[in-house]
């Protein structure tokens, strides 16, 4: 399904930080159908799954013979020893990712996070890193390409909506809030130089958190943790007499995984930080 012709080339070195995870187990199955790629590593700090195959862990029929550690250096020491660039896929926690990437970054790997929850600083200051260093890497909110068709509409619209507002609803092991693909999807509209939602009452919460984030030119974010859901955004418009919904659900997380190998494939040819997948379609 997600063949690829390679052409003189040796396959990519990568190392799945975060493997026995939902989206890590994703990947895995994802590389194993790929030829241009080959999985050198697998990391995650779960005790139970130290030492397990990752290839029968994530339900392939056959073991990968790649061993669950929870030795991130080892690996990366590893992968950059190989002919090709490598790169680390990173799906662990927000409390780690910067951290993550840093170590990366000093053994010449190129990370491909998906990683949500890094703080606009500490985005400006791997991307100071990243440059410095002359490497690539990609730090992708969403890797579906639905959700970039949704922001850009969201984009065109806000040329024609001066009230809009966002939803997201996730499942309830999410351990950051709000989503890293609705701060993205504020940003996008925040950059579009006019401001949003001007009240035209004097508004107060009686319940604090009750009309949900304010940030940046009065877009405000709401977000929803419940089990039964996977990830869902909607950016409602709103106009007299009229509204105009987004909306984006996921039902299975293999929606990711195309725009997740191409992350891939593209990372080897960055020479610093690029922030979100609508940047390399
Ligand atoms: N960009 C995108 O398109 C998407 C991004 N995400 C994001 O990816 C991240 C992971 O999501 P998800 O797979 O659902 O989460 P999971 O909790 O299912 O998986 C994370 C895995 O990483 C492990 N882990 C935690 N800390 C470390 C560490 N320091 N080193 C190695 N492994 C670690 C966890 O172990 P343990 O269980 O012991 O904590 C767990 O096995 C989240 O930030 C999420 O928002 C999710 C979906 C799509
Ligand atoms: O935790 C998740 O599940 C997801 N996290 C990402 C985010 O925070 O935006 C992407 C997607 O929404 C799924």
């Amino acid at each position: 399904m997600y063949l690829n012709i390679m052409v003189n080339q040796s396959p990519i070195p990568v190392v799945v930080n975060g493997a026995a995870g939902k989206m890590g187990r994703e990947v895995i199955k994802a590389l194993s159908q790929t030829t241009d790629m080959n999985l050198v590593g697998a990391i995650d700090i779960n005790p139970e799954h130290q030492g397990k195959d990752i290839g029968e862990l994530s339900g392939l029929s056959r073991p990968l013979g790649v061993p669950i550690t929870n030795q991130l250096e080892p690996l990366l020491l590893i992968a950059s020893q190989e002919k090709q660039l490598g790169v680390m896929v990173d799906f662990t926690h927000p409390n780690i990712v910067y951290d993550n990437i840093r170590s990366a970054v000093a053994y010449g790997i190129r990370p491909v996070v998906g990683t949500t929850g890094l703080s606009l600083e500490q985005l400006q200051d791997l991307a100071e890193f990243t440059a410095k260093a002359s490497t690539g890497c990609l730090v992708i909110p969403n890797f579906s390409i639905g959700m970039v068709l949704l922001q850009q509409a969201a984009v065109k619209a806000s040329q024609h909506f001066d009230h809009v507002e966002i939803i997201e609803l996730h499942h309830n092991e999410k351990a950051d809030a709000p989503s890293g693909t609705a701060i993205k999807t504020a940003e996008m509209l925040a950059d579009m130089g006019k401001s949003f939602n001007v009240p035209i009452v004097e508004e107060k919460e009686n319940l604090i958190g009750s009309r949900g984030f304010e940030g940046r030119e009065g877009i405000r974010i709401h977000s929803i943790r419940l089990p039964g859901l996977i990830a869902h955004q909607e950016v409602i418009f709103g106009a007299p007499g009229q509204l105009y919904t987004l909306r984006h659900d996921t039902s299975d997380r293999a929606c990711y995984m195309p725009g997740l190998l191409l992350a891939i494939r593209k990372v080897i040819g960055l020479k610093s930080l690029v922030y979100g997948l609508e940047k390399i379609l």
